[in-house]
């Protein structure tokens, strides 16, 4: 399979160099905005500085880069037939429904999180959010992440999040907190919290934690090394070939039922 990698230069872009290549796979070519910054990758792999011309030369693009490129991106790769495996997080409300609107014409596999560690955590934490009552169990999710990181809170923890909502049956957006600061006023009863913590090098840290007046029980995820992620996102690219139009995510990849 050909397989191209937007945003090679990348911290998580070097590592699907490798991953392609040890499944199996072309790395049929890249993306980068300044072909000098290719230093350390192999030799030969073509370089392009858009997603139209990456798209003639592969089957599917995986893409970790930055939410501005969304737009642009679902626009090159739709009526490409040409699968899109988006690792990018930080996206919009408007970004988002993008994704689902160029899903009716083409695949796309999304998530924020390609361990098979996280998407399981995500399962658990919407079995909690449905089993724990919200007025008496407070749902708050604590991530930490390396100090380039540009988006806050980590898309892992946002989509961690909505699972909880999904299991109370309530719409995240009605009930975030998000960086608490200042004279905040009581908890509000039944608000999903997040808090979000830069430092070092972290590859990604994320706590759920529900709180009652009696007990605390918490899910915690430590990615060690970000190999994991390239290495689900290459997994979900090789499950993508083939597949009729829609917008796909880890839990469809590992043969899940979805949440
Ligand atoms: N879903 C998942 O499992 C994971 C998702 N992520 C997400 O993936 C994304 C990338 O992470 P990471 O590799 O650490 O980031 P990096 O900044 O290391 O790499 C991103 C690459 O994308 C390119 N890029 C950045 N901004 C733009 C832009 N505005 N337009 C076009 N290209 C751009 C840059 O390449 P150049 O300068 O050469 O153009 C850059 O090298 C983030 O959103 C992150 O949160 C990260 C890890 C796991
Ligand atoms: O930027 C990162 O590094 C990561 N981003 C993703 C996110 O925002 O959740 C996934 C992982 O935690 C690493």
């Amino acid at each position: 399979m050909r397989i191209g990698i937007a945003g090679i230069t990348g911290r998580v872009g070097r590592l699907l160099v490798e991953e392609v290549l040890a499944a199996g796979a072309t790395v049929a070519g890249g993306t980068t905005r300044s072909p000098e910054q290719a230093a350390g990758l192999p030799v030969g792999i073509p370089l392009f500085t858009t997603m139209s011309a990456l798209a003639e030369e592969c089957e599917a693009v995986i893409d970790f880069t930055h939410a501005d490129t969304v737009a642009s991106s679902a626009k090159s790769l739709v009526g490409t037939g040409v699968a899109w495996v988006l690792g990018t997080t930080g996206l919009s409300a408007q970004q988002n429904q993008m994704l689902r609107e160029a899903a009716g014409y083409m695949t796309i596999v999304h998530a924020a999180n390609f361990s098979p560690g996280v998407t399981l955590v995500r399962r658990l934490a919407q079995m909690m959010g449905q089993a724990l009552p919200a007025e008496s169990y407070d749902a708050e999710i604590v991530e930490m992440h390396h100090r380039q990181k540009v988006d806050a809170p980590s898309g892992t923890a946002l989509a961690i999040g909505q699972a909880v909502a999904l299991g109370r049956g309530v719409a995240l957006e009605d009930v975030r907190e998000s960086g608490r600061d200042g004279l905040t006023g009581p908890r509000k009863p039944g608000a999903i919290g997040f808090a979000a913590l830069r430092g070092g090098q972290i590859v990604g840290e994320h706590d759920v934690l529900f709180t009652s007046a009696d007990e605390q029980i918490t899910l915690s995820h430590r990615a060690f090394d970000r190999r994991i992620f390239a290495t689900g996102a290459v997994r979900a690219a090789l499950w993508a070939k083939g597949r009729e139009a829609g917008l796909y995510g880890m839990e469809d990849v590992l043969g899940l039922p979805p949440l």
